[in-house]
């Protein structure tokens, strides 16, 4: 058979990472990551093999970053595309699995657009450049939301009133499934089950983290809502508070909506809190350092994610173990040790040499003796992406082939 290449596009609200994937191997062909988006000083890094660059995106647009990486693919491909797949952060209802880009879909895309600001428009900035150099060949949306659409309506519905959710479609969605299904499956496979079986928690912990129930493959439950902003503590965005903060802030602060809005999006969270930065990793080394506010941020991040998932633990019956991934939740033995200590009445405990980042990272067990299972497992959005994208050709070709016959 012969080796299908698909490429893997993630627009993020201030980043855009893509990856050149071949059907068997598990190492892309090219991968590459664009940052700081938005502002003057976007850059993009990408790798082939042995070879590394760097580029500039003297204007920080998401449409520089593609014009920069699509000639990048005709160099590095060895043959034409089967597909280009997108990641869609928010698909509202419409949407339960990979779905062929066409007009309706980009609507319902942009539809979505308010519930998703930061990530929905840059996603469809990806997609019309993309079809613009590959014509020819499917476009493929895989959204975050998808894989949510499982959740029962106890699990899905606020207490509002009803014509909100009927005429306005608010409801919680959840986010982040691409990755909770990963490394749900992952987990299944590294502990000997029936492959995408198994009773999980789920601890996504990135720029966005969301926390998921998963039984048998399936999202019951998850942190996030009708938007990425509820639920846990995050970079820079608040998750949870008292829904009165708004007419709180505006009444007698006199702050409009898109004041609120910008507060709790981008100046809260781990940036919020510390009063120093929103990226773990300087806020692990300023708490060495004694920094007080570092302090509290990792504090009150690892107590809330404790919280969400004793809260999410209700949706399962059973354990079969807690899994931490994300660029924290993969790299922060601080974190992970901090959070399972709220968790003891689970039984859950760690092993503190196990717990260590070893060389590699590999996807591991860092529970104690008598534990239930703590897993770490290193997401791969891309390589789902990739897959989800191929079983929807093979599903289509023999849709097609069936009615031929
Ligand atoms: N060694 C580390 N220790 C603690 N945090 C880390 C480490 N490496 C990466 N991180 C954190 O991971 C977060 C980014 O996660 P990532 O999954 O890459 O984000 P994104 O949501 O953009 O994919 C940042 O807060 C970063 O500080
Ligand atoms: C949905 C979401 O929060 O995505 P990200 O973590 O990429 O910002
Ligand atoms: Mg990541």
């Amino acid at each position: 058979m012969t080796d299908r290449l698909v490429l893997v596009i993630n627009c993020g609200s201030s980043s855009l990472k893509f990856a050149l994937l071949g059907e068997a191997d598990r190492t892309p062909v090219l991968s590459g990551l664009a940052e700081r988006l938005g502002t003057a000083e976007g850059v993009l890094n990408w790798k082939a093999g042995d070879i590394r660059e760097q580029v500039l995106i003297a204007d920080g647009t998401h449409r520089s970053a593609m014009a920069e990486l699509l000639p990048l693919i005709t160099r590095f491909a060895q043959q034409p595309l089967a597909a280009v797949g997108h990641r869609i952060v928010h698909g509202g209802e419409h949407f339960t699995g990979a779905s062929v880009i066409d007009d309706e879909v980009i609507q319902a895309i942009k539809d979505s657009s308010t519930l998703a600001p930061l990530h929905n428009p840059a996603q469809l900035t990806g997609i019309n450049e993309a079809m613009r150099v590959f014509e020819d060949i499917p476009h493929i949306a895989i959204f975050d939301t998808a894989f949510h659409q499982s959740m029962p309506p106890h699990a899905y519905r606020y207490a509002l009133p009803e014509y909100l959710y009927t005429e306005h479609s608010v409801r919680r969605y959840g986010f982040h499934g691409t990755s909770h299904r990963y490394v749900s499956r992952q987990a299944s496979l590294l502990m000997g089950m029936e492959p995408g079986h198994g009773a999980w928690l789920t601890a996504h912990l990135g720029n966005g983290c969301s926390t998921c129930a998963v039984l048998d493959g399936r999202s019951l439950d998850t942190s996030m809502g009708l938007t990425p902003l509820e639920g846990l503590v995050m970079g820079t965005r608040s998750g949870d508070v008292d829904p009165n903060l708004h007419s709180h802030l505006a009444r007698n602060l006199g702050w409009d909506l898109e004041r609120i809005d910008n507060m709790l999006n981008r100046e809260s969270g781990l940036l919020g809190l510390s009063g120093l930065s929103n990226d773990m990793r300087t806020l692990v080394a300023a708490r060495a350092d004694g920094h007080a506010g570092a302090s509290l941020a990792i504090d009150v991040f690892c107590y809330r994610l404790a919280r969400s998932l004793a809260g999410l633990a209700v949706a399962l019956p059973r354990l079969d173990g807690l899994i931490f991934t994300g660029g924290i939740g993969e790299n922060s033995p601080l974190v992970r040790e901090l959070t399972v200590r709220h968790l003891a009445l689970f039984g859950l405990a760690i092993d503190p040499a196990a717990n260590a980042t070893p060389p590699g990272n590999p996807a591991r067990q860092i529970q104690a003796e008598h534990s239930p299972a703590i897993l770490v497992i290193p997401t791969d959005e891309e390589r789902q992406i990739a897959e989800e994208c191929l079983a929807l050709l093979d599903f289509t070709a023999t849709q097609s082939a069936e009615q031929e016959a």
